[in-house]
């Protein structure tokens, strides 16, 4: 199992766990617009993060920023296992290949 694979198994137990004693459970009690907007606080400390140039702050928002994507995919019920599928069916296409294969036409 991978660490992503772990976190995510952690996530789905705690999720209708205590609020008062897992953030993961007071994250599901907000509901999919609180981890969506949590994710997005996250996303943006990351880009400052990178934009300072500063690879530990980078590291660790990073880590944020996955830990709250897989607790809004559990809440949206969407499988990780699914994402990565995805990705591996990216797996050696060029993006811009495959953008100007949208845009063309
Ligand atoms: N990986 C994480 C993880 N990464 C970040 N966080 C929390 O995510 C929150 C990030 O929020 P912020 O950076 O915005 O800090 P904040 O203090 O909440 O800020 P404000 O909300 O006040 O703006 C912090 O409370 C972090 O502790 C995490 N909380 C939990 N996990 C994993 O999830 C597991 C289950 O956690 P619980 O549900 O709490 O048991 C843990 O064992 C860990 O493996």
């Amino acid at each position: 199992m991978t660490t992503l694979e772990r976190l995510d198994a952690v996530i789905a137990d705690r999720l209708s766990g205590d609020p008062a004693k897992s953030y993961v459970a007071r994250l599901a009690a907000g509901g999919a617009p609180l981890a969506a907007r949590k994710l997005g606080e996250e996303a943006v400390e990351t880009l400052v993060a990178a934009l300072d140039d500063d690879p530990a702050a980078l590291t660790a928002e990073a880590a944020d920023l996955l830990f709250h994507l897989l607790v809004l995919l559990r809440l949206k019920h969407v499988a990780l296992a699914d994402v990565m599928a995805e990705l591996d069916r990216r797996e050696g296409v060029s993006g811009l290949d495959e953008k100007a294969a949208r845009t063309a036409g």
